[in-house]
């Protein structure tokens, strides 16, 4: 159940343990070799989330890292009958280990939110955290595709990005912010009012990861529902910008929201691996450098491939209402991509 469940979730990675012996002979034949990190593994995050890649066929090397914890959660991974190698590293005395020859790494380290918090309010910690973890990836595994989880993301892509140049390694096609759990949320919020089948869901979500610069386009989603009002638009667009506010206060303070970013994490890996991989077509919303907004980064629908971004597609035609907010969130999202610049530049 848990197994199927599990699958159907990575619903475009074909299937894992149950098939895994066809998957490892078929991999190893036809499927590249794809070495992924995930930084922060042995957190919130960063179980799940190894416990999917490790479910991922595509993925040949699976490396956990963190500051404690990793050789137990690498060592229970790793007895999962599919077809990655799991490695297990920690301390930063192995963090080159961990990085070298990753095409993919993605990283959930840092402190989570508590009820109260904004995510802004975890720069102080987090900021320092990614600004370590991105200096060694430009040193160990410049080339590699990074998927930012710890938040803030407004402020952290940006940080990636300034370490980058510093390094003089700096990619924009290689750099992405991970929003992918905007679209999670969206889809499943959107198909409970429009009463339509969620996996057949689509809804572009654009703009940043905090508050108001989340901006749902509800009048992209497909299957198109008629039956909406105005306010339940409204409601729909107001929970999805909330709903990491809504798991953290349902923590009550044990975190924020794990499970379900971990799906979601998995799934954009997995899109880039495809990408990499050269499947035509994989389309993912996610902050990326951009100029499709006078801000240098956005979230918006990009085309995944061989290099990583192929293209940043545009945001489409928008409502007044998605028009309205669009407007709104521009100051907040220039002020938190600025924050992670001077922050990377000053210290
Ligand atoms: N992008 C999103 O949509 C999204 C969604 C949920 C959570 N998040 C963010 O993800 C981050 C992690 O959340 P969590 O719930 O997993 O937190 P957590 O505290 O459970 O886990 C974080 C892990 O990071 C590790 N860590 C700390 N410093 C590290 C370093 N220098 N190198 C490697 N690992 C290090 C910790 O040891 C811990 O295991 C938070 O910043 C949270 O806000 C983002
Ligand atoms: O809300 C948080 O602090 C975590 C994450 O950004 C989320 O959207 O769930």
């Amino acid at each position: 159940m848990l197994r199927s469940a599990i699958q159907h979730s990575l619903r475009r990675a074909t299937s894992a343990s149950q098939q895994s012996i066809t998957c490892r002979n078929l991999s190893s034949s036809s499927t590249p070799h794809r070495k992924v990190a995930v930084l922060g593994a042995a957190g919130g995050i960063g179980q799940p989330l190894s416990l999917l890649m490790k479910l991922n066929p595509l993925v040949s090397q699976l490396s956990l890292y963190d500051i404690a914890g990793t050789p137990g959660v690498a060592a229970d991974v790793s007895h999962i009958n599919t077809r990655s190698e799991v490695m297990g590293y920690v301390g930063e005395d192995q963090l080159a280990q961990a990085l070298e020859g990753c095409d993919i790494v993605i990283i959930p380290a840092g402190v989570p939110r508590k009820p109260g918090m904004t995510r802004d309010d975890l720069f102080n910690i987090n900021a320092g955290i990614v600004k370590g973890l991105c200096t060694a990836i430009a040193k160990y595994c410049p080339n590699a595709l990074v998927n930012m989880i710890s938040n803030p993301v407004n402020s952290t892509v940006p940080i990636a990005s300034e370490v980058f140049k510093k390094a003089g390694t700096y990619d924009e096609k290689r750099l992405f912010g991970v929003t992918t759990l905007d679209v999670v949320r969206a889809k499943t919020f959107y198909a409970g009012k429009a009463n339509v089948n969620v996996a057949e869901v689509n809804v572009p979500v654009v703009g940043g990861h905090a508050g108001i610069t989340i901006l749902p386009l509800f009048s992209q989603a497909t299957p198109q529902a008629n039956n909406l009002s105005d306010e339940v638009l409204t409601a729909l667009t107001k929970r999805t910008q909330d709903g990491g506010t809504e798991v953290v206060e349902a923590k009550a303070g044990k975190g924020s929201a794990t499970l379900s970013m971990a799906y979601a994490g998995a799934l954009f890996a997995d899109a880039c691996m495809k990408g990499l991989n050269g499947v035509p077509d994989v389309v993912e919303c996610s902050f990326v450098q951009s100029s499709i907004t006078e801000l240098p980064f956005f979230v918006s629908k990009v085309r995944l491939g061989k290099n990583g971004v192929e293209e940043v597609l545009g945001l489409g035609a928008l409502s007044d209402y998605e028009k309205q907010g669009l407007e709104a969130l521009l100051p907040e999202l220039k002020s938190s991509i600025e924050k992670g610049i001077k922050f990377a530049n000053q210290s």
